[in-house]
């Protein structure tokens, strides 16, 4: 075969109407359209193994749920299942509410039409469908028909299904309604589409009330959105009875521009959408539903349908049609409310923050960077949208921890903590699951079981053998000036020191306690935060430490329910870390535990606590938390 020079030159570009008064570009979408699914049909007849009677079943009582008043149901005509079906939701009370329309599907052939009324007796609103093609393409390849034909056969259709449905007495139990679809109507001439359109309503005779639909599809995507939405313009301006006519749409997604022209073609003055969840259909798919609904909502419009749980949506399509949504679906894909990349997920903590510090409520004005929608207006947790990986940053592991464990950290612990975060997951090349990170944070801040400093007992009292610090200028001596004395008992790696030491407060004399065991630290950073607002609400608090005489930095985290205690626990967190990062550190003192010391308030993370407050240990939420995450069962 000789090799094509050019094979595009085979393809010939659509031409596009010429309607330079078009005036859809300035319109707006102010309300959801009528919306029909046809998920049962078109979708299922596009999948590899269709669905049985049962998986119909609970999709269309889903769809019911979500609010979905018209529903193509099936094609009777082509299968005993999709027949039964469709008998079986008219033949079952209470299936089909009063104000939802069952919509059947036939081509213009009479025996066809016949079966499909049939598979509908009884029903209580019936949008009969019929389709014929006329487009040049499939008039000359399908049908061998010219337009006279054409339209012949759609009047013919037109009446007889007429015939056996709304002048026929014995349906008179049914509300009907009409739909014809001029099949590949964006690649008809839009002419001979409208003058078909005007003898099938000639020949049915639509009223106000119950309006003929004409459904225009996009049968094959063959154009840019724009074309398609000045074709339907063109269509509104000038088929006759405008009022006795809803027009629908019915776009396909083979250029993946679905949702585009359905969104434009309704600016042009479209009243319906056909589609499906999540876009199943043939080839490429149906206009997706849930983006285009989706996409209403966060312009302020209810689409009038319910996406409040789209994760059991998911589920249901998912097994139905045995085809994933794709991770980044619009609306629905699993990553499509989640940031990986560092700069994202600072926007988004921030954003967050943002919301809590002004009080907003879950109806407040959305402005959220890259979140275009609340992803709990759609059942998504806030939990699941920043995730962490290599691309992350110290606000993506900040969010993380403040979501897990309640933990407002300071910039420089995000900073300091990230970078080891950063190494786990370059050294692991995966994501980080929060649980993992917590694991992380609580080992490298210490905050386990057994630490390797736990405070055993303690006291700090005023230190009178020293003269206080000379008051400042204009100020008067006052207790507060008074240095204070600490004296306790820590453990470290199992081992008890009796320590003392003197400050200007609690900390410094901790630290300076410290030094007698080698451990010579100066306080360079503190912050303090309260985790809840009840009676068990506990201090937290992070300090940072500067080894003397180096640059060397260490953070430390103490949570208590006693603020000052919390703060010892932290600076002991961080001693903690600067023997860690230097294993080599001796500890030259080791004075005896003194059993007569007058202890203050035991370190409740301490299993032999003299205090005996193991119990309030265990119940606390938030360690049974950090243990939780440890232990990976959170
Ligand atoms: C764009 C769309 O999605 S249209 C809906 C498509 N959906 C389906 O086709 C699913 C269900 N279809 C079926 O089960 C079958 O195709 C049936 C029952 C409709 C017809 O089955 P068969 O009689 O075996 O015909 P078959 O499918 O081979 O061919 C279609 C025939 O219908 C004719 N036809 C196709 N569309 C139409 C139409 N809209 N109006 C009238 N006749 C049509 C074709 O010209 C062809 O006729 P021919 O055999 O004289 O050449
Ligand atoms: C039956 C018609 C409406 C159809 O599915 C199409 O043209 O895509
Ligand atoms: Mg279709």
């Amino acid at each position: 075969m000789p090799m094509l020079k050019e094979p595009w030159k085979k393809y010939k570009r659509f031409t596009p109407l010429n309607l330079p008064d078009r005036a859809w570009p300035s319109k707006i979408i102010e309300k959801a359209p009528r919306w029909l699914s046809t998920d049962l049909r078109d979708g299922n007849q596009s999948l590899v193994d269709p669905m049985d009677g049962e998986q119909k079943w609970d999709y269309f009582q889903m769809l019911v749920k979500l609010g979905y008043k018209e529903i193509e149901v099936s094609f009777p005509s082509a299968s005993q299942t999709d027949f039964d079906f469709t008998q079986r939701l008219v033949k079952t009370p209470g299936v089909v509410p009063d104000d939802v329309w069952l919509q059947v599907l036939s081509p213009c052939r009479k025996e066809l039409i016949r079966r499909t009324v049939d598979s509908v007796k009884g029903a209580k609103k019936v949008i009969l469908h019929l389709y014929l093609a006329t487009s040049p393409c499939f008039q000359q390849i399908v049908f061998n028909m010219d337009n006279a034909k054409t339209l012949a056969l759609a009047v013919e259709c037109t009446r007889y299904a007429r015939s056996i449905t709304k002048d026929d007495p014995s349906t008179a139990g049914t509300e009907w309604s009409y739909e014809f679809s001029p099949e590949c109507f964006s690649d008809s001439d839009p002419d001979f589409v409208i003058q078909v359109c005007e003898a099938v309503k000639e020949a049915w005779t639509p009223t106000e009330e119950v309006p003929i639909i004409f459904n225009l599809p996009a049968t094959v995507e063959v154009s840019t959105p724009n074309v398609y939405a000045d074709q339907i313009e063109y269509f509104c301006r000038n088929i006759s009875e405008r009022n006795k006519i809803c027009v629908s749409l019915h776009p396909h997604n083979d250029r993946g521009c679905a949702v585009a022209a359905a969104e434009l073609a309704q600016m042009a003055g479209a009243d319906r959408v056909e589609g499906t969840l999540f876009g199943n259909g043939e080839r490429t798919g149906n206009v997706d539903l849930v983006t285009l609904g989706l996409n209403l909502y966060t312009q302020g419009v209810h689409p009038n349908i319910d996406f409040s749980d789209l994760k059991s949506v998911i589920d249901v399509v998912e097994s139905s049609n045995k085809i994933p949504i794709h991770p980044r679906a619009p609306y629905g894909g699993q990553l499509v409310v989640c940031a990986f990349s560092g700069s994202h997920q600072d926007a988004i903590k921030k954003g967050f923050q943002t919301r809590k510090q002004t009080g907003a409520t879950s109806e407040s004005p959305w402005q959220l960077p890259y979140l275009p929608l609340d992803p709990a207006d759609i059942g998504r947790t806030y939990e699941a949208i920043i995730r962490v990986n290599s691309q992350s940053g110290k606000g993506g592991v900040a969010w993380i921890i403040q979501r897990q464990l309640e933990l407002d950290l300071p910039r420089g612990l995000q900073v300091a903590f990230s970078k080891i975060v950063q190494r786990e997951t370059d050294h692991l090349g995966r994501e980080l699951l929060p649980t993992e990170i917590t694991k992380l944070f609580t080992d490298a801040y210490h905050l386990k079981r057994n630490p390797r400093f736990a405070l055993i007992d303690y006291e700090i009292t005023a230190d009178r053998s020293k003269s206080p610090a000379p008051p400042e200028a204009g100020k008067t001596q006052s207790s507060r000036n008074l240095k204070r004395l600490f004296k306790g008992v820590i453990e470290i790696d199992g081992q008890e020191h009796e320590i003392a030491g003197s400050g200007n407060g609690a900390i410094s004399s901790l630290a300076d306690a410290l030094r007698t065991l080698g451990i010579d630290l100066d306080v360079a950073e503190y912050k303090e935060h309260t985790i809840g607002s009840n009676k068990n609400a506990k201090a937290a608090t992070y300090i940072e430490c500067t080894a003397a005489g180096s640059s060397h930095k260490v953070w430390g985290v103490g949570i208590h329910q006693d603020v000052v205690q919390a703060s010892l626990i932290a600076l002991l967190s961080a001693a903690s870390s600067f023997l860690s990062s230097r294993p080599s550190t001796p500890i030259p003192f080791r004075p005896k535990r003194s059993d007569t010391l007058d202890s203050h308030s035991p370190d409740p993370s301490a299993p032999s606590s003299p205090r005996g407050k193991e119990k309030e240990y265990e119940s606390s939420p938030l360690i049974s938390r950090l243990e939780a995450s440890v232990n990976g069962t959170s």
